[in-house]
């Protein structure tokens, strides 16, 4: 951990400018903390334009209003926790910390953004959130875990990395990957072609975040061998999974009936991940969502987790979380 010399000490009348001093422990190289080219530094300085921000040898110093000062001092503090684990700090590591340090998020940032979910083709999967840390801790403490949230939070990629790293470690022998393929079960025989291709575009974000996590050319193999399974929700009517990771995506858009007959699927050895938005559901108005009831249906359940993430946990384009904000708030009036 960063070593602060001082607690910041006011500098100018009534305190509000302060000065304060960091020293980076030796283990961590300057070059590492504040990126080739000072690209970190320059993320830090451009969040905190009314810092100054100095470095000499292995000292930050630091002066500006007491308040951002202080704010600076603890990002500093955390990106050298991260440095020290081995994360790889970028610009995109500093403003997340920011964001969490600014929204007073409960435990250290370095703590979600430094957790290792999955290390596969030469690169680590790791929370961006803490909404995403905690989604992922649930996964591995309960049976059933319900993802809730809006597009973009990352609820199916962190489920197929769980997933990922449940096989790698031997945990179960197969995934099982499903959707309710509501337009291609209402289309399939108008549509040309085998039933592979039919299926295809409903299943495809789910092969494309696979493709991410494993080897493209093994995809295949892993498929023929039943290790991997990609199919429609319909497909799963009268199975038993056992010792399986099995992810049910887009569940907003299941019936209750639907809901049931998949979570009832569920053998032993088996973990289930539940995925879906409540606010995004595609089925005819008169049909209640399977996702909605299930809460209630399952509230006294142990074992079974309802997680939920929200807009500050969308890892997409910056403005994808304040157009969602956006349409809650036109919903609501
Ligand atoms: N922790 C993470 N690390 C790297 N990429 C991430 C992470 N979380 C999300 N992503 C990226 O964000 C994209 C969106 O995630 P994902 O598709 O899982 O969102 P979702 O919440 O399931 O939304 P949707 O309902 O649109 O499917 C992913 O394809 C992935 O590229």
């Amino acid at each position: 951990m960063a070593e602060s010399t001082s607690a910041p000490r006011a500098s100018t009348v009534g305190g509000a400018r302060v000065e304060h001093r960091i020293t980076v422990p030796p283990a961590v190289s300057m070059v590492e903390l504040l990126g080739l080219r000072d690209e970190v530094l320059r993320a830090i300085e451009a969040g905190f334009t009314g810092v100054d921000i100095h470095v000499r040898g292995n000292e930050v110093s630091l002066a500006g209003p007491a308040g951002d000062v202080a704010l600076v001092a603890r990002l500093v503090d955390e990106l050298v926790e991260m440095a020290l684990s081995g994360t790889p700090l970028t610009p995109d590591v500093v403003s997340r910390t920011v964001e969490m340090l600014a929204n007073g998020v409960v435990g250290r940032p370095a703590d979600v953004l430094s957790f290792n979910i999955l290390s596969s083709r030469g690169r680590t999967i790791r929370p961006k959130t803490a909404g995403q840390k905690d989604y992922v801790d649930a996964i591995d403490r309960h049976t059933v875990t319900f993802g809730i949230g809006p597009a973009g939070t990352g609820k199916t990629y962190l489920a197929m990395a769980k997933a990922v790293q449940a096989l790698q470690a031997r945990q179960v022998n197969r995934i099982v990957l499903t959707r309710p393929a509501v337009e291609a079960g209402e289309r399939l025989g108008f549509l040309p072609g085998t039933l592979n291709d039919k299926i295809d575009p409903y299943l495809r974000p789910l092969y494309d975040a696979l493709h991410d996590m494993i080897d493209p050319e093994s995809i295949p193999r892993l498929i023929e061998a039943g290790t991997i399974e990609v199919a429609p929700l319909a497909y799963m009517r009268g199975r038993t999974l056992n010792d399986s990771f099995i992810i049910l995506d887009e569940a907003q858009n299941t019936s209750t009936e639907q809901m049931k007959m998949f979570l009832t699927r569920l053998g032993f050895g088996s973990k289930v991940v539940v995925t879906g938005d409540v606010t995004q559901v595609d089925l005819p108005a008169a049909t209640a969502s399977g996702l909605r009831t299930v809460e209630s249906v399952l509230a006294d359940v142990d074992d079974v987790e309802f997680c939920r993430l929200t807009s500050s946990d969308v890892v997409r384009h910056r403005l994808v979380s304040d157009i969602i904000d956006a349409y809650a708030r036109w919903d609501r009036s």
